[in-house]
C-alpha cells in the first residue's frame, strides 16, 4: 500500500478541530476541493471565520475560502475528523470533537511529537502502553477509538498571520497511514482526500517510522529554535548550532532504532525550507505553552524505557524550558516551576 496516494475527488464531510496555522491550511484546501468542511474554533478565531472565512496564502496565491465554523460540533458524525491542535491541547479538543466521531469516522490527529497511540495494536509486551508524557492517565486512549485512527506526519510549514489567516510558502506535504490494520481503507480514503486537495500525500503501511522521521526533525529543530531564536535554515547553516542539532538527531535516531525504526535525516533538505520559524518558536514569541512534552519528553521517556540516555537532548530541552520561564517572568507572568 505504500506510495503516492490516489486522488479521491468524492466529497466528504470533514470537521477540522483547531483553527491554527495547520488547521486553517488543511480546512481551506479541503474546502476548496469541494468537501463540506466545518471548523471548530473559539473566541476571535470563531468570529473571524464566521464573518470572513479562511484567508489562505500559499504558493498558488492568496484567497478567501468560506467554511462553516462552530464552537462545538452538534451535527451528524463526519466522515473525517482532523485534530489540529498542539499536543497538550489534544484532550480538550478531542473531547469537543467527540460528538462528530461516529463508528465510521476516521480520526486524523495532525499533531507533532510522539503520538499517544504509538503502542496501540503493536502486539508484544508494549501493546497498548500509555506514554505518560503525552497521555497522562490514558485519557486520549480512552476517548478515541484506536481502530479509527489515521496517523500523520505533517510537512507543512505554516504561520498564522491573523485569527483566520494562515501563510504557507513551501510545498504542502503529508504522510498518512493506519494506526491499526482496521484503519487501512480509511487511511487510503483520507490520503486520497488530501491528495485531491493539493497536498502531496504519501500513504504508508508503517506510519510509526514516518512519525519517528518527523519527530527527529522536530526534536532537532524546534527546541533549539527557541533557545537560539533561529530559523530552520539558520540552525543547519550555523557552525555553532548545526553540531547541536546533529547530536540530537543521532540520539533520537538511536532511540527510533531501538523501537525498530530506521530513519535518516537530510539536513540540506531542511536548509532548503528557508527561514521558517518553527511552530515552537512561534509559540515562544507569543508567550504560549511549548510543545516540549510530545516532541521532547516523550522521546526521553521511550529512551529510558529501553535503558538509554539522551544527554544532549535533555540539555537542550532544559534550556528551552529555562528560556520560556525567563520570558514569562520578564513579562510579569511567572509560570509554575517547569518540570522535565
Ligand atoms: N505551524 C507549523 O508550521 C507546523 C505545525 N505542526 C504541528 O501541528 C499541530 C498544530 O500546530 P499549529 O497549527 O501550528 O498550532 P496553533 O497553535 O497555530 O493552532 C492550534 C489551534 O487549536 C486551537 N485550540 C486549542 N485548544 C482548543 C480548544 N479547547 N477549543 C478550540 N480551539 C482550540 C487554538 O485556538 P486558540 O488560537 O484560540 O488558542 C489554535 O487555533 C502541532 O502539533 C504542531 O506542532 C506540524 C507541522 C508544521
Ligand atoms: C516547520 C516544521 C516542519 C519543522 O521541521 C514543523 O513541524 C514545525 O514547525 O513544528
Amino acid at each position: 500500500m505504500t506510495g503516492v496516494a490516489q486522488r479521491d475527488p468524492s466529497p466528504a464531510r470533514i470537521c477540522v478541530a483547531g483553527a491554527g496555522a495547520i488547521g486553517l491550511v488543511l480546512a481551506a484546501r479541503l474546502a476548496m476541493a469541494g468537501n463540506a468542511v466545518t471548523v471548530v474554533a473559539r473566541g476571535s478565531t470563531l468570529a473571524a471565520l464566521r464573518a470572513e472565512g479562511i484567508v489562505l496564502g500559499d504558493r498558488e496565491g492568496s484567497r478567501l475560502v468560506p467554511v462553516l465554523a462552530a464552537s462545538k460540533p452538534e451535527w451528524q458524525p463526519q466522515d473525517v475528523v482532523i485534530l489540529a491542535a498542539k499536543a497538550q491541547d489534544l484532550p480538550a479538543i478531542a473531547a469537543l470533537a467527540r460528538p462528530a466521531i461516529g463508528p465510521a469516522t476516521m480520526v486524523v490527529p495532525a499533531v507533532n511529537g510522539i503520538p499517544w497511540w504509538y503502542f496501540e495494536g503493536t502486539g508484544g509486551a508494549d501493546d497498548g502502553r500509555v506514554i505518560e508524557a503525552v497521555d497522562p492517565g490514558g485519557r486520549l486512549q480512552a476517548l478515541l477509538p484506536a481502530a479509527q485512527l489515521v496517523g500523520t506526519a505533517t510537512y507543512i510549514t505554516s504561520e498564522r498571520t491573523a485569527p483566520n489567516a494562515a501563510l504557507t510558502f513551501n510545498p504542502l506535504r503529508m504522510t498518512v497511514g493506519p494506526v491499526t490494520p482496521a484503519a487501512r481503507s480509511g487511511a487510503a480514503r483520507v490520503a486520497g482526500l488530501l491528495q485531491s486537495a493539493g497536498i502531496a500525500t504519501q500513504l504508508v503501511d508503517d506510519i510509526r517510522t514516518a512519525v519517528w522521521a518527523k519527530v527527529i526533525r522536530n526534536l532537532s529543530t524546534n527546541p533549539l529554535s527557541v533557545v537560539a531564536g533561529a530559523t530552520l535554515r539558520e540552525i543547519f547553516a550555523d557552525p555553532l548550532l548545526a553540531p547541536l542539532a546533529r547530536a540530537t538527531i543521532e540520539e533520537a535516531r538511536a532511540v527510533a532504532a531501538a523501537y525498530g525504526a530506521t530513519v535518516s535525516m537530510d539536513a540540506d533538505e531542511v536548509v532548503k525550507l528557508g527561514d521558517v520559524r518553527t511552530s515552537m518558536l512561534q509559540d515562544y514569541e507569543r508567550g504560549r505553552p511549548l510543545e516540549l512534552a510530545a516532541i521532547g519528553d516523550a522521546v526521553v521517556e521511550l529512551a529510558r524505557h529501553k535503558g538509554m540516555g539522551m544527554a544532549h537532548t535533555c540539555d537542550i530541552l532544559a534550556l528551552a524550558r529555562f528560556r520560556m520561564a525567563k520570558a514569562q517572568a520578564l513579562a510579569g507572568n511567572p509560570p509554575p516551576l517547569p518540570q522535565p
